[in-house]
């Protein structure tokens, strides 16, 4: 941790939400980025769950800087290499490992892993982390088992993830252990695939206004 260059911290209140993407096609990122960015959204979280999504993460990095673009659904170390490699400015976990979190705490890069218990949530502090992801948010109980579990632990901030709606998506912020909030609808893949990026646009600029 303390060759970290950014803090999870910092990553984690630089806005209210933070899109979690997933890129089918590498030609969608850049724009897609860009759309976020004009919507107000800089914190970026591209996933590892498609072909394509190194790559992506990769051009997204280069071609908008005034982004901050992090790798997703990281669960092994090699993984953690590698987009620490493409220039990952942090990553996000749905989990949480002993070897995931023994490499990122030697590493250049913030690691924010999920948990949805208080023994996770207390191997992450074992590691010196104190910001975490809470997966899947609204199946493990929502902002009622959020509270629960954060209760013992006034230290510790998160980052809600998991059936997290504009519907629902204030409760959480109302929290004051949550820092931002994760979600996928921001970037609805109907949108990607008929390149509206306005819709994505407006979409990032109504979560924004609405956390306010
Ligand atoms: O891919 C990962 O690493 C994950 O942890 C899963 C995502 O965070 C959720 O799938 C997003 O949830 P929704 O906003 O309900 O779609």
């Amino acid at each position: 941790m303390k060759n970290w260059k950014t803090s999870a911290e910092k990553i984690l209140t630089t806005g209210p939400v933070v899109p979690v993407i997933v890129v089918n096609k590498l030609e969608h990122a850049v724009p897609m980025a860009k759309a976020l960015v004009a919507g107000g959204v800089r914190v970026l979280e591209v996933t590892l769950r498609t072909p394509v999504a190194m790559e992506a993460l990769r051009l997204m990095i280069k071609e908008v800087p005034d982004a901050i673009v992090g790798a997703g659904t990281v669960i092994n170390t090699q993984q953690l290499q590698e987009v620490t490699e493409a220039g990952a400015q942090f990553v996000i976990s749905p989990g949480i490992t002993e070897p995931l979190l023994k490499a990122a705490v030697e590493g250049p890069v913030p690691l924010i892993p999920g948990i949805s218990t208080v023994s996770e949530l207390m191997t992450g502090m074992d590691y010196g982390l104190r910001e975490f992801k809470f997966f899947p948010a609204e199946a493990n109980g929502g902002v009622k088992a959020l509270q629960a579990i954060g209760g013992p632990f006034p230290q510790v901030r998160f980052c809600p993830t998991g059936g997290i709606s504009p519907a629902n998506y204030r409760d959480y912020l109302a929290l004051k252990s949550v820092l931002c909030i994760g979600g996928s609808w921001l970037v609805p893949n109907d949108a990607l695939e008929s390149g509206d990026w306005d819709r994505i646009t407006r979409l990032a600029r109504e979560a924004v206004e609405g956390a306010k």
